[in-house]
C-alpha cells in the first residue's frame, strides 16, 4: 500500500505513540482521522500533521461505547471518502497484584472494577474499532490494513493481570481479522513493543530507568519514532498480514 493520500485511523491519536505514529505517516503523506478522549490534546496532534502539508482530523471518541465509534468511523467515511487504515493503539493500564497474602490475611489486590476498565479499552474498544473500520472499509471498497497495538505483556507479566490479557486478546484478534478479512483486501497484525520512552518513563527517577535499562538487551528503551516506522512498514508491505512484530530490544519478561 502507498501511504501518501491513503486514510489512516489512530485511536489514542491525541498523545504518547499514537501522536508519534501520527506524525510519523503525515511525513510520509497520509491522511489522518485521529481519534481520542482528550479534545485539546487531538487539537495539538492535528495542527503537527498539518504541518507536513496534509489532511488531518480529530474526533472526540471513546472507544468503549459502541455507538460513539460507529458514528465516529461512519463519520470518518463521510469526511474523507475512503478508509485505507487503522491503528487500535489506545490503551490504558491500572496495574496490581490479583491476591497478595499478608499477616494471614488474604487480600484482593485487584478489583473488578480495574479489571474491567482495562478489558473494556485494551480489548473490547480494540474489537468496535476494528469492526466499525472494517465495515467502513468494505463500504467505501478501500484496501488498507488493521493494526492492533499489544505490549511484550501479552506472555504474562506480574501485576498485569487485566493488562496481560488484553494484550494477549489483540495479538489473537489480528491473526483472526488476517483470516476473516483477506478476501476483502484487508491485512492485520499486532505489534507487541517493549519499554518504550514516553512521558511516563520520563517522570522515572534516573536510578529506576537504569535499572530497568539495564535489564534490556538493547541497553535503552525503544523510541516512539521506532514503533511509528513499523506502522508504516505494516501498511506499505502488502504481504505482512495475521502476525505479531516484537519490538523490544530483544527483551522477554
Ligand atoms: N509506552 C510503552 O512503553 C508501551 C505502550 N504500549 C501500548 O501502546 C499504546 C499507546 O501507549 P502510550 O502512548 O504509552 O499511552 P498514552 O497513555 O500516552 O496514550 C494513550 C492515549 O489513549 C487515549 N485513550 C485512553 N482511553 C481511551 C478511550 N476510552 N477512548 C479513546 N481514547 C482513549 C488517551 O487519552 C491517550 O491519548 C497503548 O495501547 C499501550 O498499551 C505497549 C507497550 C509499551
Ligand atoms: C510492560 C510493558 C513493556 C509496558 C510498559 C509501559 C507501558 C505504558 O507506559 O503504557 C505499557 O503500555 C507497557 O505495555
Amino acid at each position: 500500500m502507498i501511504l501518501q493520500d491513503s486514510v489512516i485511523a489512530i485511536t489514542g491519536g491525541g498523545q504518547g505513540l499514537g501522536r508519534a505514529m501520527a506524525e510519523f505517516l503525515a511525513s510520509k503523506g497520509a491522511r489522518l482521522a485521529l481519534i481520542d478522549l482528550m479534545p485539546e490534546k487531538l487539537e495539538e496532534a492535528v495542527a503537527a500533521c498539518k504541518v507536513a502539508g496534509v489532511e488531518a482530523k480529530a474526533y472526540v471518541c471513546n472507544v468503549t461505547k459502541e455507538e460513539d465509534v460507529e458514528k465516529t468511523f461512519a463519520q470518518i467515511a463521510e469526511d474523507f471518502g475512503q478508509l485505507n487504515g487503522l491503528v487500535n493503539n489506545a490503551g490504558i493500564l491500572r496495574d496490581g497484584l490479583m491476591v497478595k497474602a499478608k499477616d494471614g490475611e488474604i487480600v484482593k489486590r485487584m478489583e473488578l472494577a480495574s479489571w474491567q476498565a482495562v478489558i473494556d479499552v485494551n480489548l473490547t474498544g480494540v474489537f468496535l474499532c476494528g469492526r466499525e473500520a472494517a465495515t467502513q472499509m468494505i463500504k467505501t471498497n478501500s484496501r488498507g490494513a488493521i493494526i492492533n497495538i499489544s505490549s511484550i505483556a501479552r506472555a504474562g507479566n506480574m501485576g498485569q493481570s487485566n493488562y496481560s490479557a488484553a494484550k494477549a486478546g489483540v495479538a489473537a484478534l489480528a491473526t483472526v481479522w488476517a483470516k476473516e478479512l483477506a478476501r476483502y483486501n484487508i491485512r492485520s497484525m499486532a505489534i507487541a513493543p517493549g519499554f518504550i520512552e514516553t512521558d511516563m518513563t520520563a517522570s522515572m527517577k534516573q536510578e529506576a530507568l537504569e535499572k530497568l535499562c539495564a535489564g534490556i538487551p538493547a541497553k535503552r528503551m525503544g523510541q516512539p519514532y521506532e514503533i511509528a516506522q513499523t506502522v508504516a512498514f505494516i501498511f506499505e508491505n502488502d504481504y505482512v498480514s495475521g502476525r505479531v512484530i516484537e519490538v523490544d530490544g530483544a527483551m522477554r519478561l
